[in-house]
Protein backbone atom coordinates (compact mmCIF):
# COMPACT_ATOMS: atom_id res chain seq x y z
CA UNK A 1 0.00 0.00 0.00
CA UNK A 2 1.01 3.37 -1.09
CA UNK A 3 2.91 5.82 2.23
CA UNK A 4 0.26 7.73 3.78
CA UNK A 5 0.22 11.51 4.83
CA UNK A 6 -1.40 11.46 7.70
CA UNK A 7 0.86 14.85 8.93
CA UNK A 8 -2.55 17.11 9.10
CA UNK A 9 -3.97 15.29 11.60
CA UNK A 10 -3.43 17.13 14.73
CA UNK A 11 -3.80 14.62 17.33
CA UNK A 12 -4.18 15.97 21.15
CA UNK A 13 -5.14 14.57 24.60
CA UNK A 14 -8.16 15.26 26.74
CA UNK A 15 -8.32 15.78 30.34
CA UNK A 16 -11.78 15.74 32.17
CA UNK A 17 -12.10 16.79 35.29
CA UNK A 18 -14.67 15.81 37.79
CA UNK A 19 -17.25 17.11 34.99
CA UNK A 20 -20.72 16.77 36.21
CA UNK A 21 -24.13 16.61 34.12
CA UNK A 22 -27.49 16.24 35.51
CA UNK A 23 -30.85 15.86 33.54
CA UNK A 24 -33.60 17.31 35.98
CA UNK A 25 -32.81 15.46 38.92
CA UNK A 26 -31.17 12.71 37.45
CA UNK A 27 -27.38 12.93 37.53
CA UNK A 28 -26.30 11.09 34.08
CA UNK A 29 -22.75 11.73 34.52
CA UNK A 30 -21.08 11.89 37.99
CA UNK A 31 -17.80 13.85 39.22
CA UNK A 32 -15.84 12.00 36.29
CA UNK A 33 -12.06 12.38 35.45
CA UNK A 34 -10.13 10.98 32.92
CA UNK A 35 -7.05 11.72 31.09
CA UNK A 36 -6.97 10.54 27.76
CA UNK A 37 -3.18 10.61 26.26
CA UNK A 38 -2.89 11.99 22.64
CA UNK A 39 -3.33 9.22 20.28
CA UNK A 40 -4.88 7.09 22.57
CA UNK A 41 -8.09 4.27 21.46
CA UNK A 42 -10.27 4.68 24.94
CA UNK A 43 -13.66 2.61 25.45
CA UNK A 44 -15.60 4.10 27.42
CA UNK A 45 -17.74 0.76 28.91
CA UNK A 46 -20.97 0.41 30.84
CA UNK A 47 -24.84 -1.42 31.05
CA UNK A 48 -27.30 0.69 29.63
CA UNK A 49 -28.09 4.28 30.85
CA UNK A 50 -24.84 4.49 33.00
CA UNK A 51 -24.04 7.61 31.14
CA UNK A 52 -21.68 6.55 28.45
CA UNK A 53 -23.64 8.50 25.46
CA UNK A 54 -23.92 11.39 27.57
CA UNK A 55 -20.32 11.62 28.44
CA UNK A 56 -19.20 11.43 24.61
CA UNK A 57 -22.11 14.10 24.00
CA UNK A 58 -20.65 16.36 26.64
CA UNK A 59 -16.67 16.03 24.66
CA UNK A 60 -18.98 16.66 21.11
CA UNK A 61 -19.93 19.80 22.27
CA UNK A 62 -23.92 18.61 22.07
CA UNK A 63 -24.48 18.80 26.26
CA UNK A 64 -23.48 21.62 28.63
CA UNK A 65 -21.72 20.61 31.91
CA UNK A 66 -23.04 21.32 35.29
CA UNK A 67 -19.56 21.48 36.87
CA UNK A 68 -15.82 20.59 36.20
CA UNK A 69 -13.41 21.46 33.04
CA UNK A 70 -12.48 19.44 30.09
CA UNK A 71 -9.26 20.57 28.13
CA UNK A 72 -8.14 19.77 24.50
CA UNK A 73 -4.23 19.93 24.90
CA UNK A 74 -4.20 23.28 26.44
CA UNK A 75 -7.81 24.78 25.59
CA UNK A 76 -10.63 24.62 27.98
CA UNK A 77 -13.50 23.49 26.10
CA UNK A 78 -16.09 22.86 28.73
CA UNK A 79 -16.74 24.56 32.37
CA UNK A 80 -19.76 25.95 34.21
CA UNK A 81 -19.23 28.90 32.41
CA UNK A 82 -17.43 27.90 28.95
CA UNK A 83 -19.01 26.04 26.42
CA UNK A 84 -17.20 25.83 23.00
CA UNK A 85 -19.99 24.92 20.14
CA UNK A 86 -19.36 21.31 18.03
CA UNK A 87 -18.14 22.89 15.11
CA UNK A 88 -15.41 24.42 17.12
CA UNK A 89 -13.94 21.41 18.77
CA UNK A 90 -12.17 19.92 16.01
CA UNK A 91 -14.00 16.95 16.82
CA UNK A 92 -16.05 14.17 14.41
CA UNK A 93 -18.09 11.99 15.50
CA UNK A 94 -19.36 8.32 14.24
CA UNK A 95 -22.52 7.17 15.08
CA UNK A 96 -24.22 3.66 14.78
CA UNK A 97 -26.61 4.69 11.86
CA UNK A 98 -23.88 5.44 10.28
CA UNK A 99 -25.68 8.56 8.76
CA UNK A 100 -24.46 8.77 5.21
CA UNK A 101 -26.11 10.94 2.13
CA UNK A 102 -27.95 8.20 0.11
CA UNK A 103 -28.23 10.52 -2.78
CA UNK A 104 -24.10 11.11 -2.80
CA UNK A 105 -21.28 9.12 -4.11
CA UNK A 106 -18.78 7.44 -1.74
CA UNK A 107 -16.29 9.83 -2.70
CA UNK A 108 -19.27 12.98 -2.49
CA UNK A 109 -20.04 11.78 1.52
CA UNK A 110 -16.27 11.58 2.10
CA UNK A 111 -15.47 14.89 0.73
CA UNK A 112 -18.90 16.58 1.62
CA UNK A 113 -17.22 18.09 5.17
CA UNK A 114 -14.18 19.66 3.45
CA UNK A 115 -16.45 21.04 0.41
CA UNK A 116 -18.36 23.00 3.22
CA UNK A 117 -15.02 24.51 3.78
CA UNK A 118 -15.06 25.79 0.43
CA UNK A 119 -12.06 23.40 -0.67
CA UNK A 120 -12.34 22.56 -4.09
CA UNK A 121 -10.31 21.36 -7.22
CA UNK A 122 -6.85 18.40 -7.08
CA UNK A 123 -6.48 19.61 -3.36
CA UNK A 124 -9.77 18.38 -2.33
CA UNK A 125 -9.37 14.99 -4.57
CA UNK A 126 -6.64 14.41 -3.01
CA UNK A 127 -8.32 14.82 0.54
CA UNK A 128 -10.72 12.56 -0.14
CA UNK A 129 -8.99 9.66 -1.47
CA UNK A 130 -6.03 10.11 1.38
CA UNK A 131 -9.27 9.18 3.51
CA UNK A 132 -10.52 6.24 1.64
CA UNK A 133 -7.43 4.66 1.32
CA UNK A 134 -7.07 4.66 5.18
CA UNK A 135 -10.39 2.99 5.05
CA UNK A 136 -9.62 0.53 2.22
CA UNK A 137 -12.36 1.80 0.75
CA UNK A 138 -10.68 3.98 -2.65
CA UNK A 139 -12.16 1.08 -5.01
CA UNK A 140 -15.41 2.28 -4.21
CA UNK A 141 -15.51 6.10 -4.49
CA UNK A 142 -18.18 5.91 -7.17
CA UNK A 143 -20.36 3.56 -5.21
CA UNK A 144 -23.58 4.67 -3.86
CA UNK A 145 -23.93 3.89 -0.70
CA UNK A 146 -26.98 1.53 -1.13
CA UNK A 147 -24.80 -1.07 -3.05
CA UNK A 148 -22.23 -1.29 0.09
CA UNK A 149 -22.14 -3.73 3.03
CA UNK A 150 -23.30 -2.56 6.65
CA UNK A 151 -19.14 -2.53 7.43
CA UNK A 152 -18.45 -0.96 4.07
CA UNK A 153 -21.15 2.07 4.87
CA UNK A 154 -19.41 2.09 8.51
CA UNK A 155 -15.95 2.84 7.10
CA UNK A 156 -17.05 5.40 4.64
CA UNK A 157 -18.59 7.04 7.70
CA UNK A 158 -15.29 7.21 9.48
CA UNK A 159 -13.27 8.13 6.30
CA UNK A 160 -15.51 11.39 6.37
CA UNK A 161 -15.10 11.85 9.86
CA UNK A 162 -11.19 12.08 8.70
CA UNK A 163 -10.79 14.29 5.92
CA UNK A 164 -11.37 17.16 8.50
CA UNK A 165 -8.27 16.27 10.55
CA UNK A 166 -9.96 15.76 13.65
CA UNK A 167 -8.11 16.21 17.06
CA UNK A 168 -10.15 13.31 18.41
CA UNK A 169 -12.76 10.95 16.61
CA UNK A 170 -15.66 10.14 19.00
CA UNK A 171 -17.58 6.97 17.96
CA UNK A 172 -21.09 6.16 19.79
CA UNK A 173 -21.24 2.34 19.79
CA UNK A 174 -20.43 1.54 15.73
CA UNK A 175 -20.61 -1.48 15.35
CA UNK A 176 -24.03 -2.45 16.94
CA UNK A 177 -26.26 -2.62 13.57
CA UNK A 178 -23.47 -5.04 12.36
CA UNK A 179 -24.56 -8.92 12.74
CA UNK A 180 -21.76 -11.04 14.65
CA UNK A 181 -19.47 -12.12 11.94
CA UNK A 182 -19.35 -8.37 10.66
CA UNK A 183 -18.42 -6.92 14.26
CA UNK A 184 -15.29 -8.88 14.28
CA UNK A 185 -14.35 -7.94 10.97
CA UNK A 186 -14.57 -4.90 11.99
CA UNK A 187 -12.98 -4.93 14.94
CA UNK A 188 -9.62 -5.41 12.85
CA UNK A 189 -10.73 -2.15 10.93
CA UNK A 190 -10.73 -0.07 13.75
CA UNK A 191 -7.20 -1.29 14.92
CA UNK A 192 -6.05 -0.81 11.66
CA UNK A 193 -7.63 2.50 11.24
CA UNK A 194 -5.98 3.24 14.62
CA UNK A 195 -2.56 2.27 13.76
CA UNK A 196 -2.57 4.18 10.45
CA UNK A 197 -4.03 7.09 11.68
CA UNK A 198 -2.90 7.72 15.09
CA UNK A 199 -5.88 9.66 15.88
CA UNK A 200 -7.30 9.80 19.68
CA UNK A 201 -10.14 8.29 19.86
CA UNK A 202 -13.19 7.67 22.34
CA UNK A 203 -15.62 4.45 21.55
CA UNK A 204 -19.08 3.90 23.34
CA UNK A 205 -19.64 0.50 23.85
CA UNK A 206 -21.51 -1.70 26.00
CA UNK A 207 -20.20 -4.93 24.79
CA UNK A 208 -16.40 -5.88 27.20
CA UNK A 209 -15.03 -8.27 24.11
CA UNK A 210 -15.16 -5.05 21.99
CA UNK A 211 -14.10 -2.89 23.88
CA UNK A 212 -11.48 -5.37 25.35
CA UNK A 213 -10.19 -6.32 21.98
CA UNK A 214 -9.92 -2.69 20.69
CA UNK A 215 -9.16 -0.01 23.23
CA UNK A 216 -5.41 1.01 24.86
CA UNK A 217 -7.54 2.07 27.77
CA UNK A 218 -11.08 1.30 29.55
CA UNK A 219 -13.38 3.38 31.54
CA UNK A 220 -15.55 1.10 33.11
CA UNK A 221 -18.94 3.33 34.23
CA UNK A 222 -21.50 2.79 35.95
CA UNK A 223 -24.43 4.64 37.30
CA UNK A 224 -22.56 7.96 35.91
CA UNK A 225 -19.46 7.02 38.05
CA UNK A 226 -16.25 5.76 36.48
CA UNK A 227 -15.52 2.64 38.69
CA UNK A 228 -12.24 1.30 36.96
CA UNK A 229 -9.82 3.04 34.92
CA UNK A 230 -6.80 1.05 33.32
CA UNK A 231 -5.31 -1.30 30.15
CA UNK A 232 -7.51 -4.30 28.97
CA UNK A 233 -5.39 -6.72 30.55
CA UNK A 234 -5.40 -4.89 34.16
CA UNK A 235 -9.07 -5.02 34.37
CA UNK A 236 -9.51 -8.86 33.38
CA UNK A 237 -6.60 -9.40 36.04
CA UNK A 238 -7.19 -7.31 38.29
CA UNK A 239 -10.52 -5.84 38.90
CA UNK A 240 -11.31 -3.47 41.91
CA UNK A 241 -15.09 -4.35 42.37
CA UNK A 242 -16.79 -7.67 42.66
CA UNK A 243 -19.29 -5.85 39.98
CA UNK A 244 -16.66 -5.00 37.57
CA UNK A 245 -14.75 -8.87 37.49
CA UNK A 246 -18.45 -9.72 37.11
CA UNK A 247 -18.95 -7.45 34.23
CA UNK A 248 -15.26 -8.16 32.47
CA UNK A 249 -14.48 -11.61 31.37
CA UNK A 250 -15.83 -14.64 32.93
CA UNK A 251 -15.10 -16.04 36.17
CA UNK A 252 -16.66 -17.20 39.95
CA UNK A 253 -16.31 -15.66 42.86
CA UNK A 254 -15.96 -17.24 45.87
CA UNK A 255 -16.04 -16.24 49.95
CA UNK A 256 -12.66 -16.86 51.64
CA UNK A 257 -10.90 -15.65 54.71
CA UNK A 258 -7.98 -13.35 53.39
CA UNK A 259 -6.72 -9.96 54.21
CA UNK A 260 -7.06 -7.32 52.13
CA UNK A 261 -8.87 -6.66 48.66
CA UNK A 262 -6.09 -6.16 45.45
CA UNK A 263 -4.27 -8.72 46.37
CA UNK A 264 -3.50 -12.17 44.35
CA UNK A 265 -4.00 -15.53 46.27
CA UNK A 266 -2.13 -18.60 45.40
CA UNK A 267 -2.90 -21.68 45.35
CA UNK A 268 -2.22 -22.39 49.28
CA UNK A 269 -3.64 -19.12 50.56
CA UNK A 270 -6.82 -19.70 48.26
CA UNK A 271 -7.20 -23.26 49.65
CA UNK A 272 -6.75 -22.07 53.41
CA UNK A 273 -9.20 -18.96 52.79
CA UNK A 274 -11.12 -21.35 51.25
CA UNK A 275 -11.27 -24.03 54.30
CA UNK A 276 -11.69 -21.70 56.94
CA UNK A 277 -14.90 -21.37 59.00
CA UNK A 278 -18.05 -20.02 57.47
CA UNK A 279 -18.17 -17.13 59.82
CA UNK A 280 -14.50 -15.78 58.57
CA UNK A 281 -15.14 -16.48 54.73
CA UNK A 282 -15.92 -12.85 54.16
CA UNK A 283 -13.86 -11.70 51.73
CA UNK A 284 -15.27 -12.38 47.76
CA UNK A 285 -12.22 -13.66 45.62
CA UNK A 286 -13.19 -13.96 41.46
CA UNK A 287 -11.23 -17.29 40.05
CA UNK A 288 -10.70 -16.62 36.51
CA UNK A 289 -11.42 -20.76 34.69
CA UNK A 290 -8.42 -20.65 33.21
CA UNK A 291 -6.96 -20.86 36.61
CA UNK A 292 -8.70 -23.67 37.38
CA UNK A 293 -7.23 -27.60 36.63
CA UNK A 294 -9.78 -30.53 36.73
CA UNK A 295 -8.64 -33.93 37.35
CA UNK A 296 -9.78 -37.29 35.65
CA UNK A 297 -13.34 -38.57 37.91
CA UNK A 298 -12.53 -38.60 41.07
CA UNK A 299 -12.21 -42.61 41.84
CA UNK A 300 -14.49 -43.56 44.93
CA UNK A 301 -11.54 -44.37 46.74
CA UNK A 302 -9.60 -41.31 46.36
CA UNK A 303 -10.22 -38.27 48.32
CA UNK A 304 -8.72 -35.08 47.21
CA UNK A 305 -5.51 -33.75 48.64
CA UNK A 306 -5.37 -30.57 51.34
CA UNK A 307 -5.14 -28.36 48.46
CA UNK A 308 -7.57 -29.44 46.11
CA UNK A 309 -11.36 -29.75 46.25
CA UNK A 310 -14.18 -31.92 45.28
CA UNK A 311 -17.19 -30.65 43.16
CA UNK A 312 -19.71 -32.20 41.16
CA UNK A 313 -20.63 -31.35 37.39
CA UNK A 314 -23.76 -29.70 37.43
CA UNK A 315 -23.43 -28.77 33.58
CA UNK A 316 -21.07 -28.89 30.20
CA UNK A 317 -21.20 -26.87 27.43
CA UNK A 318 -19.55 -27.51 24.41
CA UNK A 319 -17.77 -24.25 22.93
CA UNK A 320 -15.71 -26.04 20.18
CA UNK A 321 -12.50 -26.08 21.37
CA UNK A 322 -13.42 -26.62 24.75
CA UNK A 323 -16.00 -27.73 27.29
CA UNK A 324 -17.23 -24.96 29.56
CA UNK A 325 -18.38 -26.75 33.05
CA UNK A 326 -20.41 -25.99 36.09
CA UNK A 327 -19.10 -27.14 39.08
CA UNK A 328 -20.62 -27.50 42.56
CA UNK A 329 -18.15 -27.22 45.33
CA UNK A 330 -19.24 -28.58 48.91
CA UNK A 331 -19.69 -25.05 50.45
CA UNK A 332 -22.73 -25.00 47.70
CA UNK A 333 -20.99 -22.38 45.55
CA UNK A 334 -20.80 -22.73 41.61
CA UNK A 335 -17.36 -22.33 39.98
CA UNK A 336 -17.32 -22.30 36.04
CA UNK A 337 -14.26 -23.83 34.84
CA UNK A 338 -12.76 -25.27 31.36
CA UNK A 339 -12.10 -28.49 29.93
CA UNK A 340 -10.91 -30.46 26.90
CA UNK A 341 -13.09 -33.30 27.70
CA UNK A 342 -16.80 -33.79 28.85
CA UNK A 343 -16.96 -35.28 32.06
CA UNK A 344 -20.30 -37.21 33.13
CA UNK A 345 -22.96 -35.25 34.51
CA UNK A 346 -23.22 -35.86 37.93
CA UNK A 347 -19.89 -36.77 38.36
CA UNK A 348 -17.42 -36.21 40.89
CA UNK A 349 -14.03 -34.47 40.01
CA UNK A 350 -11.08 -32.91 41.46
CA UNK A 351 -10.44 -29.05 40.82
CA UNK A 352 -6.96 -27.13 41.63
CA UNK A 353 -7.69 -23.57 42.28
CA UNK A 354 -4.12 -22.34 41.14
CA UNK A 355 -5.29 -18.59 41.68
CA UNK A 356 -7.17 -15.96 42.43
CA UNK A 357 -8.04 -12.04 43.13
CA UNK A 358 -9.23 -10.29 45.90
CA UNK A 359 -12.53 -8.10 45.14
CA UNK A 360 -13.26 -5.18 47.33
CA UNK A 361 -17.02 -5.10 47.72
CA UNK A 362 -19.14 -3.04 45.63
CA UNK A 363 -20.70 0.28 47.15
N1 LIG B 1 -31.77 14.34 27.23
C1 LIG B 1 -31.99 13.65 28.35
N2 LIG B 1 -32.96 14.02 29.22
C2 LIG B 1 -33.17 13.35 30.37
N3 LIG B 1 -32.48 12.27 30.77
C3 LIG B 1 -31.51 11.84 29.94
C4 LIG B 1 -31.21 12.48 28.69
N4 LIG B 1 -30.19 11.83 28.10
C5 LIG B 1 -29.85 10.80 28.93
N5 LIG B 1 -30.65 10.80 30.03
C6 LIG B 1 -30.56 9.86 31.16
O1 LIG B 1 -29.23 9.82 31.63
C7 LIG B 1 -28.83 8.48 31.94
C8 LIG B 1 -27.62 8.10 31.11
O2 LIG B 1 -28.02 7.96 29.74
P1 LIG B 1 -27.00 7.59 28.57
O3 LIG B 1 -27.76 7.60 27.28
O4 LIG B 1 -25.81 8.44 28.67
O5 LIG B 1 -26.62 6.11 28.96
P2 LIG B 1 -25.81 5.01 28.15
O6 LIG B 1 -24.85 4.44 29.10
O7 LIG B 1 -25.25 5.59 26.90
O8 LIG B 1 -26.96 3.97 27.80
P3 LIG B 1 -27.23 3.12 26.45
O9 LIG B 1 -26.15 2.10 26.36
O10 LIG B 1 -28.57 2.51 26.72
O11 LIG B 1 -27.25 4.10 25.32
C9 LIG B 1 -30.04 7.61 31.65
O12 LIG B 1 -30.71 7.35 32.85
C10 LIG B 1 -30.90 8.45 30.73
O13 LIG B 1 -32.25 8.15 30.88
Amino acid sequence: MAELDTSGLNTAGLTIDRVTKRFGEQTAVDALSLTINPGEFVALLGPSGCGKTTMLRILAGFETINDGTIQLANRILASTDIHVPPEQRNMAMVFQSYALWPHMSVADNVGYPVKLRGLRGAAYQQKVQQALVLVELDAYAHRMPQALSGGQRQRVALARCLVSDPSVVLLDEPLANLDRHLRATMEHSFRDFHQRTGATLVYVTHDQTEAMALADKIAVMKAGKLVQWGAPETLYRQPRTAWVAGFIGQGSQLKVAADHPGKRLENAALMRGLNAIESERTQSVLVRPEHIQISAALASSAAPTHNQLAAQVESVIFRGERYELTLRLPSGETLLAYHHTAPDLGSQVTVDLQQGWCLEPDQ
